[in-house]
C-alpha cells in the first residue's frame, strides 16, 4: 500500500461520525478487534464480525458474527472496515477490498496504509475529548487522555448540558453569536465548573441569574444537578 498517502503530522482530518445503524465490518476478533467492536457498538453501529473463532461474541445485540475465514464479499456495503487479524498480508488485502467497495478502512498493524486512525477517548456526557498522536505512540495518546481526565471531571457532563440548554432556549441563539461568546466565558469565570462539581445548585442559579438573566433556573433549563460530584 502507498505509505506516502499517510497524512503528515497535523494534516489529518479529525471528524465526529454518527454511526447509528450503519454497517461496519471488523475482520479478526482478537484483543484489538474486540476493542474496535466495543467502540463501534457504543456509537450504535451495526457490526459484522468475521473470524473463524469468534470468542464470546454470539448473542450481542447489533452484532452479526460470521464464523469463518474472511472473503472479499464480507466488506461489501460497509462504511468502515477494520482489518484486525494477526496476518499482515491478509490485512493489506482486506484494506484493498474495502477501498474498492468505497469504504474507509484501516489495518491495525499498519497505520500508514489505512484511511483513518482511532484516538484515545475521554467522554463526559456529550463532551468528547479525542487524543491522537497520528500513529506515533498510542500509549502516549492514552496517557494524555488520562491527564485530561484529571482536569475534566464528571461535572463537565453537566456543564455541557447547561451550555446546550441555554443555547436551545434561545437565551443565547445562533443569531446571537457575540452574546454566546460572552455568556459562556462569564459563566466559566464565575466558577460554574466548581459550583457544579460541589453540587451547589443555589450558587449555580445565582450565577446563571447574574450572567444570563433573572428567572433562569436549573429547572427551566431541564437540568437536575447531581449532588457533590467530587
Ligand atoms: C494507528 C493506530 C490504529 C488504530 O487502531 O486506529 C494504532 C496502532 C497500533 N497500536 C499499537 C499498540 C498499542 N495500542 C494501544 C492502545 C490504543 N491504540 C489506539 C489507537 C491506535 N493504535 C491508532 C493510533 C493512535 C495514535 O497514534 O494516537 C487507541 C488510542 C484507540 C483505540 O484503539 O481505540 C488505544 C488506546 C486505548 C485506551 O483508550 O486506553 C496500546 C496500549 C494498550 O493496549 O493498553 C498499545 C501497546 C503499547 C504501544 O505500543 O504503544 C500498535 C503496535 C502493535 C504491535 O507492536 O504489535 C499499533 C500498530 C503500529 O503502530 O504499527
Ligand atoms: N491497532 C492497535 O491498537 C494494535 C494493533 N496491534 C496489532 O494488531 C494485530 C492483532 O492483534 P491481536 O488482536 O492482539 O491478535 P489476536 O491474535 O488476538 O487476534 C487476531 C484474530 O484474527 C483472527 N484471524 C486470523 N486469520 C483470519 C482470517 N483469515 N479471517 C478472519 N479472522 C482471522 C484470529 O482468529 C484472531 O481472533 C497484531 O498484528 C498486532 O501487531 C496490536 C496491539 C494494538
Amino acid at each position: 500500500m502507498d505509505s506516502e498517502a499517510m497524512a503528515t503530522p497535523g494534516q489529518d482530518y479529525p471528524i465526529v461520525l454518527s454511526l447509528a445503524g450503519r454497517l461496519c465490518v471488523v475482520v479478526g476478533a482478537g484483543a484489538v478487534g474486540r476493542r474496535k467492536i466495543r467502540g463501534l457498538l457504543t456509537a450504535g453501529a451495526r457490526v459484522r464480525v468475521v473470524d473463524p473463532a469468534p470468542a464470546a461474541l454470539e448473542g450481542l445485540a447489533n452484532v452479526e458474527v460470521v464464523a469463518r475465514s474472511y472473503v472479499a464479499a464480507d466488506v461489501a456495503g460497509a462504511l468502515l472496515v477494520f482489518a484486525a487479524t494477526d496476518d499482515g498480508a491478509l490485512n493489506r488485502r482486506i484494506l484493498a477490498d474495502a477501498r474498492a467497495g468505497g469504504a474507509l478502512a484501516q489495518a491495525v498493524d499498519d497505520p500508514a496504509a489505512g484511511d483513518f486512525q482511532l484516538p484515545a477517548l475521554l467522554r463526559r456526557g456529550a463532551l468528547t475529548l479525542a487524543v491522537s498522536t497520528g500513529g506515533g505512540s498510542p500509549a502516549l495518546a492514552a496517557a494524555v487522555r488520562d491527564l485530561l481526565a484529571e482536569e475534566f471531571g464528571p461535572e463537565w457532563a453537566v456543564l455541557v448540558e447547561v451550555a446546550a440548554a441555554l443555547r436551545q432556549k434561545r437565551l443565547t441563539g445562533p443569531e446571537t453569536t457575540p452574546y454566546n461568546h460572552s455568556v459562556l466565558p462569564a459563566l466559566l469565570a464565575g466558577n460554574l465548573v466548581g459550583l457544579v462539581a460541589a453540587g451547589d445548585g443555589e450558587a449555580v442559579e445565582r450565577l446563571l441569574q447574574r450572567v444570563v438573566g433573572e428567572g433562569v433556573t436549573l429547572e427551566c433549563l431541564g437540568i437536575s444537578l447531581p449532588k457533590g460530584l467530587k
